[in-house]
């Protein structure tokens, strides 16, 4: 046996430093030949003729619909008499939409707008573009760099609620409509503007209605864009370039309420523990036990796979090979909330209430729970996890709101209308990198799944790893620069949606 050891340690040696040789010549190979998805931008650009211009009068109506605060609170709980200015606005805001004979307009669920324009070729099929009329509360005003509901224009950029979710897909998608009209243009195939006003708090009163209406009509729509993940500047480890994020798909969610009840009391007599401690404990063990990392089982691996090619060599070498290196990649993601976000479910603490008075012991202590589940994962999954963790029976769950994540829609080459979409985004952003992935927040979109299967989440504007938490943050904020190219991609959008999809695009057939 001694005898043989160094024979044997040889061998373990020699199959060590093999299987190393192997694995590095498997690496190598792959990142050198892994097959780039990116496209070339198509030859046709944004023309002068072509171009609506953010002028003062474009941005004097965009500052206006910024004015109105329609802020919803809760489900069921919003702004009425802002809700009706604005709708009033709008309006008389864009003329020709609102006389167009090709026009319909119906207010819907009371404030919510629907529009119809008819299209000359009725054996295409509509497609729609959503957006919404609300906007979440304001927090922090004193923080604010210009009052929240200003519109103030400061060092080129315009200040307010809703300048990025979601006014300016609102005002940016009708001011192209009105462009596109006022020269007289009748798009060939039928478009639908769908504007919830209830999107903030879930949309059971507004898109829930507009989905209904469609339903009810029959409408069975091409495709669907609604608000979603940006142009990313520096947001996506690795990459350099600007890279334009499509989700074609959305986490579902889970919002809970923890509750504990105890007795309470005279605060000069107190138990070991309160209602407020013990649900103080419960909510540090779930954020001290976050859901697992699932990076690299869902929509995300192929959102690496798509940009591998482009990406500084590091990390190209981990994205062509994510089936070795995906626990490398899950680590690197989980350590940014921004990341983290693509990697698992998320759980953020909302809300916690307890106590009326300082010397009286709390009976009750309440918390909300946000959760965003990964697009592997399932409602019954979390709540599974959560209770496991929790490990409590004082600690009762009530679920105020869920959804399963959504269906994926077609992407690549093989989809059209997806390519149609990364066509527009080119002739906007020429350099950027075009790739699907998933959304991490949720839309209006889940009262339309059943109107299409090609249901697309973009905002076509740029942000910086910075502009993250001015969505429902302080601050928030849109440079004129980039409202003038929401504008411009709208417009493109619906001159785009008149080309046959299924033929050849700007000369690159051999492409779709
Ligand atoms: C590897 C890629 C890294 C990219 C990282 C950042 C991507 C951030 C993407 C999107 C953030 C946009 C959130 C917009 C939310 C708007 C919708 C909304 O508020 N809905 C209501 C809700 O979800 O509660
Ligand atoms: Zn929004
Ligand atoms: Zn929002």
């Amino acid at each position: 046996m001694w005898a043989n050891l160094p024979r044997i340690l040889t061998l373990v040696v020699r199959g060590f430093v093999l299987t190393l040789a192997v694995l590095t010549a498997v690496v190598v190979i792959r990142t050198v030949t892994f097959p780039s998805y990116q496209t070339s931008p198509p030859e046709c650009k944004t023309t002068d003729p072509d171009f609506i211009p953010a002028d003062e009068e474009r941005l004097a109506r965009f500052t206006s619909a910024i004015q109105f605060q329609t802020v919803s609170y809760e489900r069921g709980v919003g702004t009425p008499q802002e809700l009706a200015k604005f709708v009033r606005f709008i309006q008389k805001s864009f003329p020709t939409v609102h006389s167009s004979p090709m026009v319909r307009r119906d207010v819907v669920g009371n404030y919510s707008l629907l529009y119809r324009v008819e299209g000359s070729d009725a054996s295409l099929q509509p497609y729609m573009l959503a957006s919404h009329l609300d906007v979440v509360p304001i927090t922090e005003e004193a923080n604010w760099e210009a009052p929240p509901f200003s519109g103030q224009l400061k060092d080129g950029y315009i200040y307010g609620r809703g300048t990025i979710d979601a006014k300016h897909s609102l005002m940016g998608s009708l001011e192209a409509l009105e462009f596109l009209l006022s020269r007289r243009h009748q798009p060939k195939r039928t478009l639908y503007l769908a504007f919830g006003h209830d999107e903030e708090t879930g949309g059971h009163f507004g898109a829930k209605v507009i989905g209904d209406v469609l339903t009810q009509r029959g409408e069975k729509i091409a495709f669907i864009l609604d608000e979603g993940s940006p142009v990313g500047d520096g947001l996506a480890p690795g990459v350099s370039k600007l890279l334009a994020l499509v989700s074609v798909a959305e986490k579902g969610f889970l919002q809970l309420r923890l509750e504990v009840n105890e007795e309470g009391g005279h605060a000069s007599m107190p138990r070991s523990e309160s209602a407020i401690g013990i649900l103080s404990k419960a909510i540090s063990k779930l954020e001290d036990n976050p859901h697992p990392n699932m990076f690299g089982t869902g929509p995300e691996a192929r959102m690496m796979e798509y940009v591998a090619t482009e990406m500084t060599l590091p990390y190209r070498i981990l994205a062509s090979n994510l089936w070795l290196f995906s626990p490398l990649v899950a680590w690197v993601y989980s350590r940014k909330p921004q990341t983290n976000a693509f990697a698992r479910t998320t759980t953020a603490l909302t809300r916690f209430n307890a106590g009326v008075k300082d010397n009286v012991i709390s009976p009750e202590a309440v918390a909300v729970i946000d959760h965003r589940i990964h697009p592997m994962s399932s409602v019954e999954e979390v709540m599974e996890f959560d209770r496991k963790v929790i490990n409590d029976p004082r600690v009762k769950l009530n679920v105020i709101n869920n959804r399963p994540p959504s269906p994926t829609s077609p992407y690549g080459k093989d989809s059209p209308t997806y390519m149609m979409l990364q066509e527009t985004i080119q002739q906007i952003y020429p350099d950027a990198l075009v790739t699907p992935t998933f959304m991490v927040a949720n839309t209006d979109t889940r009262h339309y799944l059943n109107l299409s299967s090609a249901i697309y989440r973009f905002n076509p504007y740029v942000m910086t790893p910075s502009d993250l938490p001015r969505f429902h943050g302080v601050n928030e904020r849109i440079s004129v620069q980039n409202y003038e190219r929401v504008m411009n991609f709208y417009y493109h959008l619906i001159v785009n949606m008149d080309k046959p999809l299924e033929l050849k695009r700007h000369g690159h057939e051999d492409e779709l």
